[in-house]
């Protein structure tokens, strides 16, 4: 294998690279942070990149003849910072900006690790050993806090490789002090030590481009998803039920039977006047529930109307449909007698078609037919199911 030569970079070209990589990417989330102020992680990450310069400014001040009180135990209390924050960052993305930090715990550990620092800074390697340690713990913190974040996976998976990639060259680093307790560093160690700073630089610079893809990314599904959704019910609203439904029938090659239901509230309005908008929104949720409930995980629920539902139930026979209709207006007359503590005495009007074998790629037939089955149980005196066979 070729040796690799690292002398091109020597340490202080390194040192200097590191620390404006690390200004210009904080200077990059403060203004993230401006751009998107109710993302208060960016703030914390902005502060992580401005406390590793300060502290690697004051460290190296020990070539400087500053006191060590400056140089060794300030500057190592604030190295061990930076992959806190990131860490406090990600809870603060992962829970949503409002989530309150354990406070508590983090100021116990930076009490415990002060304390340790300040007790045996002035023993040679002892405060580097200990903020590798720190800074081992830190990544590590980091890489469990990214197992919560599945969406977008790749994104996190490759956070979570860097941050354990660095959390092993400071395990090199504290095994190289360890093997050297009482000298000073052999002149190779300059090798670690360049490749500890390429491994920050690193780590440094995928956060930076990681870190905000993470956010905006999952903002935009959730945005999505938000778009899709009704607020009251959280069914699917119409325009993504219409959508869904239709691509369905049109992928539903197998011939397999489906069923579509429209399902309208009884006098739903008289619920409205009597009772107050307030109990109408709790019975239209109830009634939500109801239906998750009884349904399969594979039918397709959406409210398409202010008080109509739809359901798609693919591989689902005439026979089926009719059990399955009938258990529906049973389970609400049954349960919705009262909606929080009031008496309404809510029914619904159910209508159904089938596609019968034949391959049916036309949603809007099948929804028409639905209709006209829904429109029969209505006259034919509500709190009825009336199913259409296809002509
Ligand atoms: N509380 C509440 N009411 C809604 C919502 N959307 C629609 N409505 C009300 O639902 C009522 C529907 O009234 P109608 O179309 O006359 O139907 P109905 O009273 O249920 O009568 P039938 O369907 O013929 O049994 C209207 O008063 C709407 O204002 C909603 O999101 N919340």
């Amino acid at each position: 294998m070729p040796d690799i030569d690292l002398s091109v970079l020597d340490l202080t070209t390194l040192i200097i690279l590191t620390l404006v990589v690390n200004l210009l990417v904080s200077a990059y989330m403060a203004l993230l942070a401006r751009l998107q102020p109710q993302q208060t992680a960016f703030r914390h990450w902005a502060l992580s990149c401005v406390i590793f310069v300060l502290a690697s400014a004051l460290a190296a001040g020990r070539l400087y003849q500053v006191p060590a009180l400056l140089s060794v135990l300030l500057a190592h209390a604030l190295l061990a910072l930076p992959p806190v924050l990131i860490g406090t960052g990600l809870l603060r993305f992962i829970h949503g900006p409002q989530y309150r930090l354990p406070r508590t715990a983090l100021i116990l550990c930076a009490a415990g690790y002060l304390l340790l620092l300040s007790a045996g800074y002035t023993v040679l390697h002892s405060a580097a050993v200990l903020n590798a340690a720190a800074i081992t713990a830190g990544c590590v913190w980091c890489i469990v806090l990214l197992q919560a974040v599945k969406k977008p996976l790749f994104v996190s998976r490759l956070l979570q490789l860097v941050l354990a990639l660095h959390a092993l060259t400071m395990l090199a680093e504290i095994y190289l002090y360890l093997n050297h307790w009482h000298s000073v560093l052999p002149p190779q160690a300059s090798a670690l030590m360049q490749l500890m700073l390429l491994s920050h630089l690193l780590l440094t610079t995928v956060a930076a481009v990681l870190l905000p893809l993470l956010f905006f990314i999952s903002r935009e599904q959730l945005l999505r998803q938000q778009a899709d959704l009704d607020e009251l019910t959280l069914l699917p609203n119409r325009r993504h039920f219409l959508r869904e439904s239709s691509a369905y029938l049109m992928r539903n090659n197998s011939q397999a039977p489906v069923v579509v239901m429209m399902l309208d509230l009884d006098y739903f309005k008289a619920i409205n006047d009597t009772h107050g908008h307030a109990t109408g929104d709790a019975a239209l949720k109830q009634v939500a529930g109801i239906l998750m409930a009884e349904l399969r995980k594979t039918d397709f629920i959406g409210r398409i109307g202010g008080e109509e539902f739809a359901i798609v139930m693919p591989d689902t026979t005439a026979d089926d449909a009719r059990a399955i209709g009938e258990r529906l207006r049973h389970q609400v007359e049954q349960q919705a007698r009262t909606v929080e503590g009031k008496a309404v005495n809510l029914t619904i009007s159910i209508g159904a078609t089938y596609s019968q074998s034949e391959r049916v790629t036309d949603f809007q037939t099948l929804l028409k037919r639905a209709d006209d089955a829904l429109y029969e149980a209505k006259r034919s005196g509500r709190n009825n199911f009336i199913f259409h066979l296809a002509q």
